[in-house]
């Protein structure tokens, strides 16, 4: 028996970064979290100490801010290639460089005025690494409801189920999406667009008999009007909304009055696939 060093990667997590273009009259602004993480042949620190192949994650972060002034920020994930590409390109001992990014929404409210938008966040996550370069694009903490247009009946049940059956229920979720693309090289802003609006449009467009339903109705539309998308992975929370018992009270319920639940929560996930795409080149995780 012996023990031995698994997989590792290491880098630098959440480095923020905001970069204002200052060309023209009307400024532009960018709002990132980025996270890098290398690995490679790093058995020496692990097992000896000896870091003449560890660059300092301090690097990293200065690189993140280095090259927002050297070469602007686009998009997420244009930004993210790039440093994927320099880590893996620049430092030998590194074979595969993975760049998370978050981008936080800020509205124009004049020439240089901004207002947060909240309503979701933007993700990226770039790899590259031996088999070339990956990417996914993403979004996450969009909260979506429909009031009507939901079901959920026809399930087992056993001797612990006391779950009513209903035809008219809230159907409330916080989409937490990824999409594979195919290519590395893309209009990520133009994809991303309409990737949203497909998510969006497909639930509200679907009448839903299940959240599964309504999920998979998700990443087909994405899939059908994306082509230059592989795969998308979904999950979806099941936002509870509870019918509140206003009989004590001597008052009926229509379906007026809620209880909005907090948890615990359904937690519905799954995978939408092109089945001609080919495999993912690295790992991904939703
Ligand atoms: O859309 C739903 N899917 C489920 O799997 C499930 N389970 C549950 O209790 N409620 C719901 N709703």
């Amino acid at each position: 028996m012996a023990i031995v060093l698994g997989r590792n990667r290491y880098g630098k997590a959440e480095t923020r970064l905001v970069h204002v273009a200052r060309g023209g009259d009307s400024h532009r602004l960018v709002d990132l979290n980025v996270s890098v993480a290398l690995s490679g042949d790093l058995a020496a620190t692990h097992l000896r100490g000896d870091n003449a192949g560890v660059l300092p994650t301090d690097t990293m972060k200065n690189t993140v801010y280095a090259f927002a002034r050297e070469h602007g920020v686009g998009s997420p994930e244009a930004f993210g290639l790039l440093l994927a590409r320099h880590f893996v390109g620049t430092q030998p001992q590194i074979d595969t460089a993975t760049v998370s990014i978050e981008a936080y929404a800020w509205e124009r409210l004049g020439p240089h005025s901004f207002r947060r938008s909240g309503d979701f966040v933007r993700t990226a996550g770039v790899t590259v690494g031996g088999a070339g370069a990956q990417v996914v694009s993403g979004l996450k903490d969009l909260v979506l409801l429909n009031t009507t247009d939901s079901e959920f009946h026809g399930y087992p049940r056993d001797r612990y189920t006391t779950l009513p059956e209903t035809t008219d229920r809230i159907l409330a979720t916080a989409v937490d999406a990824r999409w594979r693309h195919l290519t590395d090289d893309t209009d990520w802003d133009a994809s991303f667009g309409g990737a949203h609006n497909a998510l969006v449009e497909a639930f509200v467009d679907t009448y839903s008999h299940s959240l599964q339903q309504t999920l998979y109705a998700m990443g087909e539309r994405v899939l059908a009007e994306r082509p230059e998308l592989a795969e998308i992975r979904l999950a979806l929370p099941n936002k509870h909304h509870y019918l509140a018992d206003l009989a004590p009270f001597g008052l009926d319920n229509p379906r007026e009055v809620f209880i909005a639940g907090d948890r615990p929560y359904g937690l519905i996930e799954g995978t939408v696939t092109r089945d001609d795409a080919p495999p993912a080149s690295a790992e991904w995780y939703l």
